[in-house]
Parts: C-alpha cells; structure tokens; sequence
C-alpha cells in the first residue's frame, strides 16, 4: 500500500506518454509551486508537507503492479513506455522554504526542475501533501495565536478526512505549536508529545460518576483528568472529582485537571475554578473541548474563560471553515535547444498571469528594526541583494506602489533538497523545525499576524522580472 507512483492523476500519465510519443520526454522543466489566497482570510500561511514529499520523492518507483495496471488502461500505451516507467527515478532539483516558515501568496514554496517525465509525475502528489498539511498548519496557528501560552491538545482523529490526513494534521498542528495529540500513531511516527483524558463512556461503564473517577485514579494515579460533564458539571461532575482529588492526595498524588465538554465554557469554567480553589485545589488545571476554534477561544477569553488548556478537534483537522488550500504548480521554464527559457501563463485576472523563469525568494529584513519588511523574488541570476546593494521594492500589480530599501539583510527563502536525484537536505527534527516556526514569527509586525483583517505583506517582483514579464506578456499579445 505504500506504493505512491500512481498517487497522480491520469492527465499527467497522459502528457508523460505523449511526451514520450514525441521525444520530449527527457527535456528540462522548472515549476513553481504557490498558492495566491492565505486560507481564513489569514495574513499569511505555514509552510507544512516537506518531510512527506522527501520520502515520496525518495521512494519514487513504479511497482509491477502498477506497470501490470496501466498497460490495461484503454489509452494503450506502450509497452516501451511502460518500461521507460519501470526504471523512472527522481534525477533532478528541489528547492523548497523549510517547513514551519512563514509565507505568503504568490511566492514560490518549492522550485522543482527535472525531465519532464519526472516534473510532471509528482505534481499531484507534491500539491496534495502540501496543500493539505500547509492548510491545516495555518488553522494551527491562528488558534496559537489566540491561545498565547495556553496548552493546545489535537483531538481531531475521530473526525478527519481519513488516516493519513489524522496523522499528518497531528503533526501540522505540533508544528505550529500545539504540545500534544491525542493520536498514539502520530506520537509513534513523529516523535510528538502524547495525550488522553477519558470519555463519557468510561463513567456510563460505572454505577456511579464518584465510583469511576475512584477507579481511574487509582489505576493511572499520575495522569488523572476527569471528565466532569457526564451527569451535571456544577451539581455532580466537580463536587465529585473534588472528593477523589482529596482523596489522592492522602495518597500523595496530584490530579491534573478536569476538563469540560458542553453548556456554557466561560461560566462552567469560572465556576468550577471557584470551587477547586475553595477545596484548596487550585493546582488541578481545567480543560475544555466541544466544537472549538480560533473563534470561540477569543471570545471564551474575553469573557474572562478560566481554562488552561483547550481540545481541539473537528475544526481544526478538516479546517472546516476554508477546507481547500489552492496551491498550484505552473510551468515556468522549459528547454528550448539545450537551454532553459522562461515561459508564461496568461490570463485575464492580472492575479493568475505567472511570473516566468527559475527564481529565488528573499525575506528582506530592516536590519534596525529586526522585522521583516518584505519578500523579494528575483530570478537566479540575480545577486544585487546578497551584496546589499539598494532595493527598489514594488507592487507587481500596482508598480507604483514603491519603496527604496538601504540598510537591509536579504535572507534565502529557498533551499536545495534534491540535487541531481539526491537528498543534500538535512530534514529537520520536528521539534527542530516548530523552534524555527516560533522564531520565524517574532520576525513579523502583528499587523500582518492578526486573526482579523491583517494588513497585506508586500509580496514583490525584481524589476529585471517584472520587465521580463511584460516583454513576454506583450510578446504573446501581439
Ligand atoms: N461562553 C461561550 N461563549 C461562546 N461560545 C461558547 C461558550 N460556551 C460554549 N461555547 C461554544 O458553543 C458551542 C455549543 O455547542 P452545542 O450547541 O453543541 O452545545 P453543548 O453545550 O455542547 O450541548 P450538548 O450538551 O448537546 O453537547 C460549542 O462550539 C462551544 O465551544
Ligand atoms: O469537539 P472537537 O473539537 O471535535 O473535539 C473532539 C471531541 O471529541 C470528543 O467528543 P465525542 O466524540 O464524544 O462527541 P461529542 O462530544 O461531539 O458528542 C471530545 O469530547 C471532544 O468534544
Ligand atoms: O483525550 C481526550 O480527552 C480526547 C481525545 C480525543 C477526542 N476527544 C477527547
């Protein structure tokens, strides 16, 4: 089942055949993969999904099975095709921005430049893991945002679109600064801290709410968080998780915490804190879950909440207010005897024309403020802003809309990953790459980091691009 050559769609078999038919096969591509709409009406987006293409792109290989299953497809190929496929490998670059990076629309998140054959093949593969992952990184966040320092638990398996998706999005959310899952595979796969409470059940399996909070107790006595709304929150649930708290401590164990799941959080909250500080328990932390978001957190704290640390499940795994990242992989360059040459894609919405050639993304940061001003795609062979030299930054659908920037450090956004075919990238650790998301947002104003209405973060084209852009606009207008 790990088999993933054929994770593609049909069209791209199609064009590697007839790529093949023609003898183009083997000529060079570079694609850009990006995406022009951050989700949520978010500021920006976390990059998330490289570790999952690394090992894809590594384990590229058509199985037998797969060879056996295309040549009973009703295009006919050939089987000289087909044994083209059976020794098919990954032999060219990926660049790709690490994962937990900040980034905005428009920019390139990964540059891929193979044979055709080869560039066309992943595109499928490469847009699902990334689209989703990168999706649900972001919901994260904004509920990070709001949480501040808060415990964060993913709680979404139940509700996820499918395995790969619960355990993927247990580790997006980890990245983007969640403490734990509640999913043990994703705890086994990654490396990410593991948490779990208990259900209703585990009280109905009981004949009294005391008698089950007794006996969970005493069987996990130094994990203990006690759901407190199976009957009554205030009349029994608390009352009741009070006496065994007491209880453990004359055996000299802590309860943790008890966590709410329904009717009024602020209130429930409020009032359940009240009562454990009054039995001198103001240790045992509270928990909520039930249908949250980044939303009701806010308001919930408004209301002056008293929880310490939220569940998080449905909304967050399936992102379920903006399901779909539209991240796309374009064409940008295709050989043309022997050497690589810009190409363009143009439309009637200025936003969808490309922006041709094999660029590079540069985060511009003001070197007195620390804080990142702008991001800066040139084209590669481009070097003014590795010497410093001045910027002229601009809109590239209002050119003039301008700044001149002097005094400035032009950070790389773009990493080499495969070389050739080979992995030259070191994959971070996941407790690695969050550090890095947590560092890579302190380099951000908190105008473009709110949770509504965030200011736009220039986005902008060097000018040597943007001319090139208008020449081939022009070039195909005629
Ligand atoms: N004080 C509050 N302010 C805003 N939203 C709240 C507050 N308390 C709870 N909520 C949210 O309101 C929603 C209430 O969900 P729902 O209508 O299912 O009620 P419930 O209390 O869970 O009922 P049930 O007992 O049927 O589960 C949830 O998303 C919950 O997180
Ligand atoms: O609400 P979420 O953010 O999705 O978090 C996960 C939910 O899963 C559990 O509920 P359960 O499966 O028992 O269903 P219910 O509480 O919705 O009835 C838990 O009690 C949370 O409420
Ligand atoms: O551990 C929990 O409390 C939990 C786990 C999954 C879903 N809801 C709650």
């Amino acid at each position: 089942m790990n088999a993933l050559a054929l994770h593609t769609d049909k069209y791209q078999i199609n064009m590697m055949y007839a790529h093949w038919a023609n003898g183009t096969h083997r000529n060079r591509a570079v694609f850009d993969m990006y995406f022009r709409k951050p989700p949520f009406a978010n500021g920006y987006a976390v990059f998330a999904g490289l570790e999952r293409v690394v090992r894809y792109v590594q384990e590229l290989r058509f199985t037998e099975e797969e060879l056996d299953y295309l040549a009973g497809q009703e295009e006919g190929y050939s089987p000289d095709f087909l044994e083209v496929l059976r020794s098919l490998r990954f032999t060219g670059e990926i660049y790709s921005v690490p994962e937990g990076t900040i980034v905005f629309p428009g920019e390139p998140l990964m540059r891929i430049e193979a044979p055709i054959l080869e560039a066309q093949l992943i595109e499928t593969a490469l847009l699902n893991f990334v689209n989703y992952q990168t999706l649900v990184a972001t919901k994260a966040a904004r509920i990070k945002h709001i949480a501040g320092e808060d415990g964060l638990l993913e709680f979404g398996t139940r509700r996820a679109q499918e395995a790969d998706a619960a355990v993927w999005g247990a580790r997006a959310a980890y990245l983007a600064g969640f403490h734990a899952t509640s999913n043990l595979r994703a705890g086994m796969l990654f490396g990410i801290p593991t948490k779990g409470t208990h259900a209703h059940s585990w009280v109905q399996m009981h004949d009294s709410e005391s008698e089950a909070f007794d006996r969970f107790a005493a069987a996990l006595p130094d994990q203990v968080t006690l759901l407190v709304d199976t009957y009554d929150t205030l009349r029994s649930g608390v009352p009741n998780a009070i006496r065994t708290a007491k209880a453990m401590e004359a055996r000299g164990k802590r309860m943790q915490a008890i966590r709410l799941d329904s009717g009024d959080l602020a209130y429930l909250s409020k009032r359940a804190r009240a009562m454990l500080d009054e039995a001198g328990l103001s240790y045992v932390r509270i928990v909520a879950s039930n249908d949250l978001d980044e939303h009701i957190l806010f308001d919930l704290k408004a209301q002056g909440a008293r929880i310490d640390t939220w569940g998080v499940g449905t909304k967050l795994i399936t992102a379920k207010d903006d399901p779909a990242l539209g991240g796309v992989y374009k064409l940008v360059a295709r050989e043309q005897a022997g050497i690589l040459k810009p190409v363009i894609k143009i439309s009637a919405n200025p936003e969808k024309v490309t922006t041709p050639g094999a660029k590079e993304v540069y985060r511009i940061i003001n070197r007195q403020s620390g804080k990142a001003i702008a991001d800066y795609i040139a084209s590669v062979e481009e070097t003014d802003m590795q010497e410093g030299k001045p910027l002229r930054l601009f809109d590239p659908i209002h050119p003039y809309l301008q700044q001149e920037v002097g005094e400035y450090e032009a950070i790389p956004l773009l990493q080499p990953v495969f070389q050739k075919g080979k992995l030259v990238y070191d994959l971070p650790g996941i407790e690695h790459a969050r550090a890095f998301h947590r560092e890579g947002l302190r380099q951000f104003w908190p105008e473009y980091l709110r949770r509504m209405n965030p200011e736009k973060y220039p986005v902008d084209l060097s000018p040597n691009l943007w001319q090139m852009r208008e020449r081939l606009l022009q070039a195909h207008m005629r």
